[in-house]
């Protein structure tokens, strides 16, 4: 049984996990730990780095703040433990720090031994037998994308300087769809519009439609699934390599540490298997001295390197696993069938507060190749 591990004194294994070549990205602790934190290694010395702007973007991932999202409330306040002086990155590696406020263990008390379905507790329960501390997901938990959205603010500021910028939307949420992002017109002020309204969308209507879509789920106990469309623009073209060195696959990487992405496409995507060549293709042309295309089916990405278009993906979020209705599952140690009823704070649609995460990783994703283009300028 977990403990409430705010009064108590029981240790577990910790755990993290890391990302990135240039710029390497350690993500460590634990829902109910006492902490959560991210460690940026490879980000140049002497960059000012902005905390209000941490704190704004964290703000809009933030849980508790909406009848849509879970009602754990957490003032999500970010903690420099190292790697700054003078509001400046030094050569030491940018640690920061969240503490976790608002644990609610006992939530969690039955789900070591009676797994919930579609989480993580089963696949840990195998892999760490009780070693770590599972309570709200442990570090399977989405609270981790906070500290993955310090990250993705800080490299949105250096992205920023290099007139790259970054956003995303709640392209769909069962069978409702937003207005897509123009993958030729898109501009920035497309992504304002979104931020300014209360579900990340483009067409309110649309988000009033989702709302529906969410309260009905919501009424039987239930949860949806939903996608997150996510643009860059500014990226200049050349960005990437053949193969595995390719900017999909890198990117993709960190998409699907996202908890519950069970998806990724660029572009015209899974679309484009039922199209032909002269459907798909994107024609060149000249704009002025710049190749452009008439068309971006292709996402902004050839050959897994950039072409200077807006690159475009989707991610497929599932529906949260965590509901209300009661389901099977099996006792872990007795090895018999069992119903079960969850009880807790969740979230009742993931894919909204998904859209600043989405946006971070993209945003370490792409600072991390930049880098190694700029090696020599630092
Ligand atoms: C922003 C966000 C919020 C989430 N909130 C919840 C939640 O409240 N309850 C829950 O059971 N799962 C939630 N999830 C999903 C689980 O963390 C995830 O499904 C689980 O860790 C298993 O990982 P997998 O789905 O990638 O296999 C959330 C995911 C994201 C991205
Ligand atoms: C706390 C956050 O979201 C959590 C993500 C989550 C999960 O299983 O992923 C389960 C819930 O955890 P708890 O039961 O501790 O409230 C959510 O509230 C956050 O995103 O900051």
């Amino acid at each position: 049984m977990f403990s409430d591990t705010s009064k108590t004194k029981k240790t577990y294994k910790t755990v993290s996990s890391s990302f990135g070549k240039n710029l390497k990205v350690t993500i460590f602790g634990g829902s109910h730990e006492p902490h959560i934190g991210v460690t940026m290694s490879g980000l140049p010395d002497g960059i000012p780095i902005d905390l209000d702007q941490i704190r704004r973007f964290l703000a809009r991932r933030a849980p508790g703040n909406s009848i849509f999202t879970t009602p754990r409330k957490e003032p999500d306040e970010p903690e420099v433990l190292s790697g700054l002086l003078d509001g400046k990155t030094t050569s030491e590696p940018l640690t920061f720090l969240i503490r976790n406020t608002n644990t609610r263990s006992g939530d969690y008390a039955a789900h070591q031994d009676i797994p919930r379905p579609a989480h993580a507790d089963y696949t840990a329960a195998v892999k760490y037998g009780g070693t770590i501390n599972m309570a709200g997901g442990g570090p399977f938990s989405a609270r981790m994308t906070a500290p993955l959205c310090i990250a993705g603010a800080i490299a949105l500021q250096l992205l920023e300087d290099r007139g790259i910028s970054i956003g995303a939307h709640l392209y769909s949420i069962e069978k409702v769809q937003d207005t897509p992002f123009d993958p030729v017109q898109v501009q920035t002020n497309d992504f304002a519009v979104v931020r300014s309204h209360s579900l990340p969308v483009l067409n309110e209507s649309k988000g009033h439609a989702m709302e529906e879509a969410i309260r009905a789920a919501m009424s039987e106990g239930d949860s949806v699934g939903g996608m997150v469309e996510c643009c860059a623009l500014g990226l200049p073209p050349g960005v990437g390599g053949p193969m595995y060195d390719g900017l999909e696959g890198h990117l993709s990487q960190i998409f699907f540490g996202i908890p519950a992405v069970k998806g990724v496409e660029f572009g015209n995507g899974f679309d484009c298997a039922s199209l032909r060549g002269s459907q798909n293709n994107d024609a060149f042309t000249m704009d002025g001295d710049r190749v452009k295309t008439i068309t971006n089916h292709h996402g902004g990405i050839l050959g897994g390197i950039s072409s200077g278009m807006p690159l475009i993906c989707r991610l497929a979020f599932k529906p949260t696993p965590s509901i209300a209705k009661e389901q099977h599952s099996v006792s872990l140690c007795n090895k018999t069938n069992e119903t079960m009823h969850i009880t807790g704070r969740h979230d009742p649609c993931v894919a909204i507060r998904a859209v600043p995460v989405v946006e971070a990783a993209m945003a370490v994703g792409l600072l991390d190749l930049l880098l190694e283009c700029d090696k020599f300028l630092y």
